[in-house]
């Protein structure tokens, strides 16, 4: 009876790190085809040419940042020659911020606190790249924000017409979206798509079979041996399907571990895991609710200003116009989108025209969805 028992000092974790959301594994399972794509993208800068543009799109937590950063890792590791950067757009939103990372990135330094001009800290990188014989790909996570503050074609433009300033520049750009409905083609100002012309990588959402073997990797290294049982294993997969979202099981794992320490076991129960899903459900709220457009948070908060969990199509749509002033064909895109999203379920109700007769109900409680927008 005493080995089941977790003295003050002992864990069920062997490698706690191997719960943590930003941690990068060793092998991205079930990304080979998007990996490769990437690949196959970048390449051209291995050889000193300026690499194809890339566009990773897929729903949240379905390993577009982390395929993006293993290919880095990975480049990194092979050359000096090219240089990969990383921005997050929430972070660095303007082109004046996303050029002063790439500052950073090339010289090991930030450029002067008491600023620079933009044209300055332009002429600085491209003369840098040319005399060093680098290449430089810039990833461009959380794309849509960039697109929301209309930065996104300013930021393209400079950055893959910059050999027309500096003859011999080379630059290729990644962006990363969760934003399926983004049309580049429509958003885009012509010049720049011209120049940007990216090889579209899909990230779809990983299988129930995918999600288990991805957890149990995390758990032959993350948790001691015969910590959690293969049942309950099958449990939070199933959970995290329910999500789409990898970062709902990973999560959910780390707390059942926590959860059967605090009684001091060395096993994890289904109380265990059902208390940690309570948690770790609103995981994927928070990330998903970060990649919605302005007009879609609206949309959300009409429902929960309703006082209710969920409203008829129709009245929704008036609430909806009311408040924005968009009409019909774009509040029937955003209802589809949150479903896609799994952020509201869809009932017919098997009247009306085109949709006006549909439950559209919250999946979360409308308190946790109201207190994370900020419309
Ligand atoms: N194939 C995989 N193998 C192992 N872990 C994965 C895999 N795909 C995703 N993950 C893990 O899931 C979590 C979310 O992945 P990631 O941040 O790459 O997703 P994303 O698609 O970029 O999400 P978002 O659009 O919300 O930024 C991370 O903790 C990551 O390590």
């Amino acid at each position: 009876m005493t080995k089941d028992i977790l003295l003050w000092d002992q864990t069920v974790f062997k490698e706690q790190e191997y719960f943590e959301l930003d941690f990068l594994p060793e092998n991205l399972l079930h990304r080979e085809a998007q990996m490769r794509s990437l690949k196959f993208s970048v390449s051209p800068a291995l050889r000193g040419s300026t690499p194809l543009n890339a566009c990773c799109r897929g729903a949240p937590g379905t390993g577009k940042t982390s395929a993006v950063l293993k290919v880095f890792s990975e480049l990194e590791n092979a050359t000096q020659k090219v240089v990969p950067v990383y921005i997050n757009c929430q972070l660095d939103s303007t082109r004046y911020a996303i050029f002063a990372q790439i500052f950073k990135k090339l010289f090991g330094y930030p450029p002067p606190s008491s600023g620079i001009s933009f044209k300055k800290l332009f002429s600085q990188i491209a003369k840098h790249l040319v005399e060093k014989k680098r290449v430089l790909i810039v990833a461009l996570d959380d794309f849509n924000y960039l697109m929301a503050s209309k930065e996104a074609d300013e930021v393209l433009y400079s950055l893959l017409r910059m050999h027309e300033v500096q003859p011999g520049a080379k630059a290729g750009a990644i962006a990363i979206l969760s934003d399926l409905t983004l049309d580049m083609a429509r958003d885009l100002t012509p010049q720049v798509q011209s120049v940007f012309l990216p090889e579209e990588i899909l990230f779809p959402q990983y299988s129930l079979e995918e999600i288990k073997d991805i957890l149990k990797y995390r758990i032959k290294y993350g948790f001691m041996q015969g910590v959690i049982s293969e049942e309950l294993v099958d449990r939070v997969a199933r959970y995290t399907a329910e999500t789409g979202d990898l970062r709902v099981g990973i999560n959910m794992l780390k707390r059942a571990g926590l959860n059967a320490e605090r009684r001091a076991s060395r096993t994890i129960s289904e109380e265990d895991v059902e208390r940690a899903y309570e948690g770790s459900r609103y995981v994927h709220l928070n990330y998903t609710i970060r990649s919605l457009k302005k007009e879609e948070k609206a949309l959300l908060k009409c429902i929960v200003e309703s006082g209710k969990d969920e409203m008829m199509s129709g009245e929704l749509y008036d609430r909806f116009r009311e408040k924005t002033g968009l009409g019909y064909t774009s509040f029937y895109e955003m209802v589809n989108r949150l479903e896609g999203l799994k952020l509201v379920s869809l009932n017919n109700t098997g009247k009306g025209v085109r949709g006006q007769s549909r439950l559209v109900s919250l999946m979360y409680d409308p308190k946790e969805v109201g207190k994370r927008i900020d419309v």
